[in-house]
């Protein structure tokens, strides 16, 4: 239902992971978590289900302390690590029915639903493959599969994308429809803006152990828009009017305008420009693209 991050830091020796890190994943919320290799993904998420212990700072998953009443609140946290390991001499079904036992389910029961999620995320030729024959991508899938047990309130990924293929993606994004509609809280992280994009209600970005940004996926799609830059002779009332035909003009100096969420052809808008008596000294196309506005919040942080 809700999971809250408050002040955690967390070093390796002279390597500080983690600053400072806050941010809260809300009932019936899913959140990417976003940041490059190295940027502190993993830490934070094994410090928010118990398996590490931050130096300050806390994590609460539906009221209860991760570092005070750990076993409560694992209990209602789900979770699929980056390298998922397990006891590897069994065969994937029986493995699963064995897990499925601890939560009350019967031998027969576990197979089927085991069968079902199995085959739903691409496994279902490896049913009775061993875990140690299975690849790390199949191992992941398997782990997807084991959290989804206990049917827990919260949930936390680690680079869960990685390793599915286009039917898992499809099967993880209805997930996440299904979640949402339980009121669920769910976090996951990428290092890729553009693979959460259309899962994602909301991205926390994290950079070199910092959070640098927390943002609705719906306003990172506006930013993110395509723009045509122009630099006139005049800008005034008229030309905004006239531009206003074919997007949404900003004005960025005296002489230039930021043409938003174009609806026309470039040549069009400046033969427009051109007849009402305007010159168009530049044209500029910018071709946002998703992984841009990741990149910028990085060079805002780099102090860049
Ligand atoms: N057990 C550890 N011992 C020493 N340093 C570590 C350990 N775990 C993480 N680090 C360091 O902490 C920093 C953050 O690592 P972390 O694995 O959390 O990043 P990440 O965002 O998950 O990256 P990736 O996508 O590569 O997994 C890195 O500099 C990493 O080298």
């Amino acid at each position: 239902m809700v999971i809250e991050i408050v002040g955690v830091s967390k070093s390796f020796g002279r390597v500080k992971a983690l600053s400072n890190v806050s941010f809260t994943v809300r009932n019936g919320e899913v959140v990417g978590y976003v940041g490059l290799n190295g940027a502190g993904k993993t830490t934070t998420i094994r410090i928010a289900v118990g398996v590490l212990p931050p130096d300050s700072g806390n994590v609460f998953i539906d009221g209860y302390s991760v570092v005070k009443e750990k076993k409560n609140a694992s209990r209602l946290v789900g979770w699929v690590p980056e390298l998922p390991i397990f006891e590897s001499d069994f065969r994937a079904l029986d493995y699963f029915t064995y897990l499925a036992g601890y939560y009350g389910y019967s031998a027969s029961d576990a197979r089927r639903i085991g069968k079902e999620l199995l085959e739903k995320l691409g496994l279902g030729d490896a049913l009775k493959k061993k875990l140690s024959e299975y690849s790390q991508g199949m191992r992941k899938r398997f782990a997807l599969a084991v959290s989804l047990i206990g049917d827990p309130p919260n949930f936390v990924f680690d680079e869960v994308l990685n390793g599915l293929d286009p039917q898992g993606i499809a099967f993880f994004r209805n997930l996440a429809i299904e979640f949402r509609k339980q009121n669920k809280a769910v976090l996951f992280s990428s290092h890729i803006l553009s693979e959460v994009e259309g899962i994602a209600d909301r991205v926390v970005f994290i950079h070199k152990g910092r959070i640098v940004g927390d943002y609705s996926m719906e306003y990172i799609r506006q930013q993110a828009q395509p723009a045509i830059e122009l630099a006139l002779t005049t800008v005034d009332g008229k030309v905004l009017k006239l531009l206003e035909k074919h997007g949404e003009p900003v004005v960025v100096s005296e002489k230039r305008v930021l043409l938003r969420k174009p609806i026309s052809d470039s040549s069009q808008i400046v033969v427009e420009l051109v007849t009402a008596g305007v010159g168009v000294l530049e044209v500029k196309k910018h071709e946002k693209h998703l992984e841009d506005f990741f990149f910028e919040l990085i060079r805002k942080a780099e102090g860049g």
